[in-house]
């Protein structure tokens, strides 16, 4: 994390933390800016109290009101691009610019009242800091100039001895510290929960040798979202069950590490044909896995499955002792029509009639792709398990 500005140095990842908590940075944007301005209005009662009800009383209502407008039409732009990050934090900056730019006339309508400004001025500066949200380096650009304005227009006036402007300078300065401080403390807070959240949700969805998802993810998570995304739409989605053949062989003969390389690799090898960010691999368990193809017919699936199945066949994975170790790999392929398919059905029924197939390929020899349309009923049993398989 960059200490100045208490981000992710990593722009990628600092760009993820700012969409995550987009929905809540703009909720506590909106309550922070319309509760700033609707107290900048009600304090239009000093103005009238110190000056009369005259013209200076309506120029510093009319200041007061613009900052009401731009804190009004900022929550309004926000709401009409809900996705925008960038928008959000220009809005809470250009509000809090013309909110500290409207206090200037009321510092200089007022003058005799000097030292409660100073106080006011403090109190805005930790609004800006604490309260609104935004980015630090923003929020500390803003506090420092508009403080530094704040004592030149003070000074300039001349109503304040030296020991008054001392303190004012000092109370000012304090405010500014503490306020940056507790800042830069709450954003680095609020990004160390995002990582730890971030670990613990890939240890918990992801299976640490390969990387793949794991199979709690795909049962409680992805299937049914692509089914019912597949569902609402009327698309395909095809499922591959995939398992590399005689892996028990590798093991007893190259050891379990070496077993882990092959895997590895097996998984790299898959990933590397798929679609990213559109195709997810899953490590069903020991060396079986399951690839979910969105927006994919049978006849696309059976196809990348024989690609995969001939590229597997003529590779070769360097385990750690330096032997060359091939192997090859059945394929089980289904897909389901949601343009035909109306019926409902368990995610389950899906993923075991892939097995079934797959089943069905290594029964058929091994290094081999079996391929079968779902029709929404509960599979018929395709095969038997191949004796050789646990
Ligand atoms: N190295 C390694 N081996 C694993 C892992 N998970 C499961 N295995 C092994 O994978 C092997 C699977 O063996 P079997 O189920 O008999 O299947 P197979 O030998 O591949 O035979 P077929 O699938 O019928 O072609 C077992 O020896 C398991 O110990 C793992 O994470 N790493």
């Amino acid at each position: 994390m960059c200490r100045l500005s208490a981000e992710f140095t990593d722009k990628t990842v600092e760009a993820h933390f700012s969409h995550h908590i987009l929905p809540r940075t703009k909720a506590q944007l909106r309550t922070a800016l319309l509760f700033c301005a609707a107290f900048y209005l009600v304090f239009w009662v000093t103005d009238v109290l110190a000056l009369g009800l005259g013209t200076v009383a309506w120029l510093l209502f009319a200041c007061r009101l613009a900052v009401g407008v731009v804190a009004v039409a900022s929550c309004v732009t926000n709401h009409l691009h809900p996705h925008s990050v960038g928008r959000v934090y220009l809005t809470a900056s250009l509000t809090e610019i013309v909110g500290l730019l409207a206090f200037a006339p009321v510092v200089l309508a007022r003058p005799a009242e000097l030292p409660w400004h100073a106080m006011a001025m403090s109190i805005m500066v930790l609004v800006v800091y604490l309260y609104i949200p935004n980015r630090l380096i923003y929020s500390m650009a803003i506090a420092i100039v508009s403080t530094i304005v704040f004592i030149v227009v003070a000074v300039l006036l001349n109503r304040l001895a030296a020991e008054e402007v001392l303190s004012m300078i000092m109370l000012l300065a304090l405010a500014n510290g503490f306020g940056c401080i507790a800042a830069r403390r709450y954003h680095m807070i609020r990004r160390e929960e995002f990582r730890v959240q971030s670990v613990l949700k890939n240890l918990s969805e992801r299976d640490p040798l390969t990387g793949c998802h794991n199979r709690r993810y795909l049962q409680q998570e992805l299937l049914n979202m692509e089914l019912s995304r597949a569902r609402r739409f009327r698309l395909s989605l095809a499922v591959v069950a995939c398992d590399i053949d005689h892996f028990k062989a590798v093991n007893d003969t190259y050891g379990h590490a070496a077993g882990d390389q092959v895997l590895v690799a097996f998984a790299s090898l898959l990933r590397g044909m798929m679609r990213e960010n559109v195709d997810s691999l899953i490590r069903f368990g020991g060396e079986e896995f399951l690839i979910v193809l969105p927006e994919t017919d049978l006849a696309g699936a059976t196809h990348l499955a024989e690609r995969m199945r001939a590229a597997l066949a003529v590779a070769t994975t360097q385990i750690a002792t330096g032997h060359p170790v091939a192997v090859t790999a059945s394929f089980g392929v289904t897909s389901v029509n949601f343009a035909h398919v109306t019926a409902r059905f368990p995610q389950e029924a899906l993923i075991e009639l892939a097995d079934q197939l797959l089943y069905a390929a290594k029964n058929a020899g091994r290094n081999a792709v079996k391929a079968l349309e779902f029709q929404g009923r509960p599979p018929l049993q395709l095969a038997r398990k191949a004796g050789t398989h646990g």
